[in-house]
């Protein structure tokens, strides 16, 4: 009799796959969660193995011999296996894909080129003491106990009151316990400035990151100092919210209402809300903390029907003795000729802030040089081939590029319908506006930062650095610059262009606005100079922008709430998003149409099917998209229907180009 071993592999099947034990092994239950090399089709793989049955389902003349038990790392422990088995099971995904895409890639290969010791990164971080917490800072931290067990709080603080000093407390309660603690940031490469913080604070803890711009080798070595537990800080982007840490004892969410903390391709997961769960299973506190929380989060913290989930703890002030919340002004662009785009009052402020020699940032959320080239003589304008979406003009590097499918080609010279040599970009994006910033202010010097200008962690880190130099008068930026930064000379922050999102057929548009706009008003004043916003708008009486002159998250989110609860949209109710692509629309409609007419369904009448639809970009890099959208008014029956009706959808003969996935509480419409 040989040994059966259970082993999970990552492919797009579910069940687990049984083998026989490699020849002269006998494993025992203390192996379960090696990795192990196995003959999978005409390939070898790497698999963790999750069980040693008596039996197997498949006749024993079928079954292969496994090829070799890993033994170079200790097994994943069952804490980690629990994870991934919430995961598979409420995000409807393969447990063997789900377990194997959280580790690190060279951990999955089956011959990992030999492991060169990852060059250190040179940090030298001369050590920080800690300040005298605020009172408000006294009060939070007192709040949130030390006690054991599970206990998720949400740390509402407005931009700059010290939410970051109030972590790093945490974090040393947690290593002084002898524990480990996590700490997830949206997105690592915009945030060095936070793990300098915490390597200055704790100079002598070792802290590693786990982020995707880390090479595969140094990758695989933070997540085994992390796994081992020698690392006793982690900070890292959504992915690490798997990493198996075995004194896990606090779990920190920074900036938890980001989108970036939600999976957009494969398992679409919420690493927020993994987060949560791994926190509970594990009877340890979660502090999920932002200036502008996502709704989900208010509603746990505030609704009194949800029994307030989460326990709210605030910090109204900034922290920094004299700095105050900036002044935020509208401006009505229905009145005024704009000029290059601003406003006469924006283009004063400016000059003023020039002439004080403080900074200003402008703010557009659009890349490019123009969002779109087109002819005025024929009407043409620049389509993507492959997309239903326009063509933006870059003039930077001259070429016309695709945001959706990344196709790019040069800047035509004549129009390519008729030949005509006055083809027009239209409307504006970041580089249109530097460049006529910088013709207006010929002394000022003008500095874009958005994704094309800081592509790599790299340029990121120098934009950054040369504008905390000062050796930049004025800002051009994206929503990269809303987020997290201490510029100590920035007092002036202009928006443009905030309106289009006011009308969004997206029903999170508003909350996705109202974030970004205070949170891009929140780089303006953190210091002592005071800070002022400037919006141009067509729409100065919009309860949006009328909460945010008043600094007042609260009276926007209970409003929002509300109109959520009415119109019956989450978080009052729960969705999944079935989506399907194929060269053809008519295909994709009709296997959507198919999932919908599932017979069951009836026997759940707490479950809506509504009606398939081409998606908002309904085609994309020559594929048509459609999606269909499952609403329930309770998690677990939706839960409940979706796992046979997946089984069902798997089943379904479909053409032999069309893809499809189900998402679980979908972000994006
Ligand atoms: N207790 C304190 N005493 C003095 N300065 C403090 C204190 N706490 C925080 N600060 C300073 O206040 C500034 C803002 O703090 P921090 O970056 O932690 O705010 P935040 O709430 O994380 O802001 P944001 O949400 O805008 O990123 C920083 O310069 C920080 O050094
Ligand atoms: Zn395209």
């Amino acid at each position: 009799m040989r040994q059966i071993i259970r082993i999970a592999l990552d492919v797009p099947l579910d069940g687990l796959f049984d083998y026989y034990a490699p020849a002269g092994e006998l494993l025992g239950a203390a192996d379960i969660g090696l990795r192990v090399r196995v003959p999978f089709g005409r390939q070898m793989r790497i698999g963790v193995l999750t069980a040693l049955p008596k039996h197997s389902e498949l006749a024993e003349t079928r079954l292969k011999d496994a090829d070799a038990v890993l033994r170079d790392l200790p097994p994943l422990p069952a804490e980690w296996f629990r994870l991934c088995e919430f995961c598979a099971a409420y995000y409807h995904a393969p447990l063997g894909e789900v377990m194997l895409s959280t580790l690190p890639a060279r951990l999955r290969r089956i011959d990992p080129p030999r492991a060169r010791t990852p060059r250190r990164t040179a940090r030298t971080p001369f050590p920080c003491p800690a300040p005298a917490l605020t009172d408000e800072q006294e009060a939070v931290l007192a709040a949130i106990t030390g006690e054991e067990g599970f206990h998720p709080y949400l740390l509402h603080g407005v931009t700059g009151s010290g939410k970051t000093e109030v972590y790093l407390r945490l974090i040393a309660r947690a290593l002084a316990a002898g524990r480990q603690a996590l700490l997830l940031v949206p997105e690592i490469n915009l945030t060095p400035q936070l793990e300098e913080r915490v390597a200055a604070r704790f100079p002598d803890v070792p802290l590693v990151s786990l982020h995707s711009e880390l090479g595969e080798a140094a990758r695989a070595q933070h997540w085994r100092a992390a796994f081992e537990g020698a690392a006793r800080i982690v900070l890292g982007t959504r992915l690490a919210v798997f990493t198996p840490l075995p004194d896990l004892g606090l779990i920190i969410v920074d900036e938890e209402h980001d989108a970036s903390f939600k999976q957009q391709e494969g398992m679409r997961y919420s690493a927020r809300d993994v987060a949560v769960f791994r926190a509970r299973a594990r009877d340890i506190p979660i502090v999920l903390g932002s200036a502008t929380p996502s709704l989900e989060s208010w509603a746990n913290a505030t609704d009194p029907r949800t029994r307030a989930r989460y326990q709210l703890l605030t910090l109204k002030a900034r922290a920094i003795g004299g700095a105050r919340l900036p002044a935020v002004r509208r401006i009505d662009t229905r009145q005024e000729k704009l000029q290059d785009g601003c406003c006469d009052a924006l283009l004063a402020a400016i000059n003023m802030r020039l002439a004080r020699g403080e900074q200003s940032l402008v703010f557009l959320n659009r890349r490019g040089y123009a969002p779109v080239l087109s002819c005025p003589a024929c009407g043409w304008i620049s389509h993507c081939r492959r997309c239903a979406a326009n063509l933006v003009l870059h003039l930077a590097d001259r070429r016309l590029r695709c945001h959706h499918c990344g196709f790019e080609c040069r800047v035509p010279k004549h129009c390519p319908t008729c030949g005509n040599q006055d083809i027009m970009p239209f409307g504006r994006g970041t580089q249109r506006l530097e460049a006529a910033l910088a013709a207006r202010f010929p002394y000022a010097r003008v500095l874009r930062v958005d994704r094309d200008a800081a592509k790599s962690r790299k340029q990121w880190e120098a934009l950054v650095a040369r504008i905390r130099a000062g050796e930049a008068d004025i800002l051009v930026g994206t929503q990269m610059l809303a987020k997290g930064h201490d510029f100590p000379k920035l007092t002036l922050v202009g928006v443009l262009g905030a309106d289009a999102a006011l009308f969004a057929a997206d029903w999170r548009a508003a909350e996705r606005l109202f974030a970004q706009l205070m949170q891009v008003a929140g780089r303006a004043g953190r210091a002592d100079l005071p800070g002022e916003v400037i919006i141009q708008t067509q729409y100065p009486d919009h309860p949006l922008y009328a909460a945010l002159v008043r600094h007042d998250y609260a009276g926007f989110a209970e409003a929002q709430l509300k109109e959520r609860e009415q119109a019956g949209f989450p978080p009052y109710t729960y969705q999944a998003m079935l989506r399907a692509e194929s060269p053809h629309m008519a295909d994709a409609i009709a296997f959507l149409a198919t999932a919908r007419a599932w017979p069951q369904a009836a026997e759940y009448p707490e479950v809506m099917l509504y009606d398939p639809v081409p998606m908002r970009l309904a085609r994309r890099a020559n594929l048509e998209r459609a999606q269909l959208l499952v609403e329930s008014p309770s998690r677990r029956v939706l839960q409940a229907f979706l796992t046979p009706w997946r089984s069902a959808v798997a089943a379904i003969k479909t053409p032999s180009r069309l893809r499809w996935h189900l998402e679980v509480d979908p972000m994006a419409f």
